[in-house]
């Protein structure tokens, strides 16, 4: 087990004309599972690959367990990667698989067999070590390759979208596994995707990346209720938050003939900042289809889900933009089923004054 420092560590790829990975510092602690994410191409793989030894850190360093990695071999690392595609041997068998590594470093059969064992009972493969890959399924192949790098007792996991092979369920499923998986074994995690729902999951930390540059390092709670960002907003909770573009005026902001409803804290910081427009984030379970006063909207469409359901409404207001140009189109949650149908007209009220306010010009959230 090891803590992880990456400092300032950058990655440059040849006849690329900006970083892949722009200074990054990241303070990793000895057992923790810290999930990397980012939309497609935010460098979140290279980040991984340059812990892995796979990619050069051009500048900066990467530490393990306080030992500066560069000019270190990969197969020096101590470090077991697990790959969306697994990889697997397809001629050998699941135990075989599992073992291989350990055979290559000329451990006994004798505590191959009861390493391997061990690792197929932790990921319930047990019945399944005499199959050979291709007559399993692809959760079951996932576990394997999870087995392989378990049985190396590495300091440190590094898994690149290792479920984005499986069907929605299987992967829920098997993100719950992996997640207490690691917590049991108290292995130094480092787990890379895209979707934000499987990093808030199941990380302790989760570091938010964008074109290449660390926006944010927190815990999901965190990340979620405090964004340091109006890109992090956006790209941190399903449906998203709600982000739009409002004059201030008298320090208050309208939307639709109606106030928004702020918060002494988000009050003062209006009145403080001196703008005259502000990007305003309300979460979609702060919004919900209200009585007699609130936003006028129409509803657009909607999310039925069973045991809650999202309601997009369209609003007709000039003086509202969105960050990228579409509709205004705001999004309410309800309890169980919505109380309106597409078409209707409605009205939108909040039932939090939490409002997430930042700075148009920056993204940044006002009072930093
Ligand atoms: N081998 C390579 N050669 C040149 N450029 C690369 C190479 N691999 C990645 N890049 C570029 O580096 C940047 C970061 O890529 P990276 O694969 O790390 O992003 P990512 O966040 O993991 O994306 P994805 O989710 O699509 O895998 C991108 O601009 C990408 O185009």
């Amino acid at each position: 087990m090891a803590s992880i420092t990456y400092d300032g560590a950058c990655c440059v790829y040849p006849g690329a004309d900006k970083l892949a990975v722009d200074r990054l510092n990241l303070d990793i602690s000895d057992g923790e599972f810290v999930v990397l994410v980012g939309p497609s191409g935010s460098g979140k793989s290279t980040a991984l690959r340059m812990l892995a030894g796979l990619e050069e850190i051009d500048s900066g360093q990467i530490r393990i367990g306080g030992q500066n990695m560069v000019g270190v071999a990969p197969k020096d690392r101590d470090i077991a990667m697990v790959f969306q595609n697994y990889a697997l041997y397809p001629n050998k068998t699941v135990g075989e698989n599992m073992g291989f590594a350990l055979k290559m470093r000329g451990i006994s059969t004798e505590e191959r067999k009861a390493k391997v064992a061990e690792a197929a009972r932790l990921l319930d493969l047990t019945d399944f070590l005499d199959r050979k890959p291709a007559k399993l399924s692809g959760g079951q192949r996932q576990r394997v390759a999870m087995g392989r790098a378990i049985v190396r007792e590495p300091q440190v996991f590094c898994m690149d979208e290792p479920l984005s092979n499986l069907d929605a369920k299987l992967r829920v499923q098997t993100r719950t596994q992996i997640a207490a998986l690691q917590r049991r074994l108290g292995t130094t995690t480092v787990y890379v995707t895209h979707d934000q729902v499987e990093a808030m999951t199941m990380g302790d930390r989760v570091a938010v990346l964008r074109n290449g540059v660390l926006q944010q390092f927190s815990t999901p709670a965190d990340l979620y209720d405090s964004p340091v960002n109006a890109f992090v907003a956006g790209f941190i909770g399903s449906p998203a938050m709600n982000l739009f573009v409002a004059p201030v005026k008298d320090s208050s902001i309208e939307i639709a003939g109606s106030s928004v409803d702020l918060d002494d804290e988000s009050q003062a910081l209006l009145r403080g900042s001196g703008l005259d427009k502000v990007i305003v984030g309300i979460r979609p379970e702060h919004l919900e289809i209200g009585a007699d006063q609130g936003i006028d909207a129409d509803v657009a469409l909607l999310e039925e889900l069973g045991s809650e359901s999202y309601i997009y409404a369209r609003v007709d207001d000039p003086s509202i933009e969105t960050l990228d140009g579409d509709p205004v189109t705001l999004v309410a949650r309800s309890a169980h089923r919505s109380p309106a149908k597409a078409g209707d007209s409605v009205r939108l009220h909040q039932i939090d004054r939490a409002v997430h306010l930042f700075d148009p010009a920056s993204g940044d959230r006002l009072g930093g």
